[in-house]
């Protein structure tokens, strides 16, 4: 199928960092428009909590009808602790992003964790361990105990959240997880818990037979107790990991040790019809407003974005220009680097680098006190 034209771009800032990373993501695609002469077209909407004290929704029509229009949709994150305090509430920020992902059907969330060269000791975890780490995490999106049935009963004493997974959702998902690992080191690895959860056993059975139409890959089993374990022991080991919903999620943050933080990971989110770019991170709040945020990690969703509409030239100066910053030094606090940058600096920076402007690049640089980068 002839892969669509990237034109249209929707962009959900969303809550706490979100918009101060999306700032910085949104730099780098000004900076591709501008270097190739691309003529990206970008609109805006709420979602989340923003969305909640400016419409009443945590997902608007309007927003809806904006990603359903829109070629690609770039999220910041979503959330903010003011609504932890009434969990009772029906209204979250957080219905806001699961109902954009169901409403859409993004069924995969592709996830890639690598460590920069030459970076190792930015990783809490021994550089021995981390050497040569490059794996994705395929995480199921749009079933699972996030959409199963929840309520509670005996006067709110007793709580439940079903799990439900169909065959279908599983091999949709499945087969996006062998071809991406066909295109890799040929290694796939079921993470579930089927030695005690009914739907483990259905992505085990459903994964066995997909597995067969591809005899080349080298597929694997493991608990997600054990798993969570090797992925801190011995993370090279891994090429693709396909899990569900909960699982992918937790063990993406896992993964963000790795690297040094959560800032620096990005992820994209497929269905059919529609595809969402959006750092793995949350929202954040902590950090809000004090221009502080990792920003890597949306600006690397914007190239996973150009990688999916088959802009790999731009998609690897995109990521050229991350690998650059972060061989130089030039990170944000999280990383624990004894002289830091802020997000905007950051965003800056890639965006001169990108637009290969010489001059502004030395200007950023002098004000931001370290020596030429390039
Ligand atoms: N995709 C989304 O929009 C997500 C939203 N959330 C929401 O975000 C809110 C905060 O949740 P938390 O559990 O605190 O997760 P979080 O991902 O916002 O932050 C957890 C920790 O990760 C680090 N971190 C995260 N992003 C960073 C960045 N860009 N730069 C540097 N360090 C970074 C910080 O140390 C932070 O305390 C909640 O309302 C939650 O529901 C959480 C995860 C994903
Ligand atoms: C609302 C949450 C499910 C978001 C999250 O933690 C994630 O997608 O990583
Ligand atoms: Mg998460």
């Amino acid at each position: 199928m002839p892969v669509k034209q990237l034109k249209n771009i929707t962009i959900l800032p969303g809550d706490g960092i979100g918009p101060e990373v999306i700032a910085q993501a949104e730099k780098s695609i000004q900076a591709i428009a501008y270097r190739y002469n691309h003529d990206f077209s970008l609109d805006y909407a709420f979602i989340g909590a923003h969305a909640i004290e400016e419409t009443g929704s945590p997902f608007p029509e309007e927003t809806l009808r904006k990603c359903r229009k829109a070629d690609a949709i770039l999220l910041g994150a979503i959330g903010d602790p003011k609504y932890d305090e009434k969990f009772e509430s029906d209204l979250r920020p957080e219905q806001g992003l699961l109902a954009l992902r169901k409403q859409l059907q993004l069924y995969a969330n592709i996830r890639p964790i690598k460590v920069y060269d030459n970076l190792t000791h930015l990783s809490p975890l021994k550089e021995k361990r981390i050497k040569n780490v490059n794996f994705v995490i395929y995480r199921e999106l749009t079933g699972g105990i996030y959409y199963g049935k929840k309520g509670r009963y005996e006067n709110g004493k007793i709580a439940y959240d079903h799990c439900v997974y169909s065959e279908s959702e599983i091999k949709r998902i499945a087969i996006l997880a062998f071809e991406a690992a066909m295109d890799r080191r040929k290694k796939l690895c079921l993470v579930d818990k089927a030695n005690v959860l009914e739907t483990s056993r259905l992505w085990r059975s459903v994964v066995k037979e997909v597995a067969k139409k591809y005899p080349d890959v080298e597929t694997s089993f493991l608990y997600i107790d054990n798993a969570a374990m090797q992925m801190m022991n011995s993370p090279a080991q891994f090429d693709i990991i396909l899990t569900t919903n909960l699982f992918g999620d937790i063990l993406s943050d896992e993964a963000s040790i790795i690297p040094g933080s959560l800032g620096l990971l990005p992820s994209a989110s497929i269905g059919r019809n529609s595809c969402l770019f959006e750092p793995v991170h949350g929202s954040f709040p902590q950090a809000a407003g004090k221009d502080i945020a990792n920003p890597m990690g949306a600006i690397l969703s914007v190239a996973m974005m150009f990688r999916h509409f088959e802009m790999e030239q731009e998609a690897l100066e995109v990521e050229r220009a991350v690998d650059l910053c972060m061989k130089e030094g030039i990170m944000t606090k999280d990383l624990e680097v004894e002289v830091h940058y802020s997000c905007s600096q950051l965003g800056d920076l890639i965006y001169s680098i990108i637009a290969e402007d010489l001059e502004q690049i030395n200007k950023k640089q002098l004000s931001v006190g370290s020596s030429s980068i390039i």
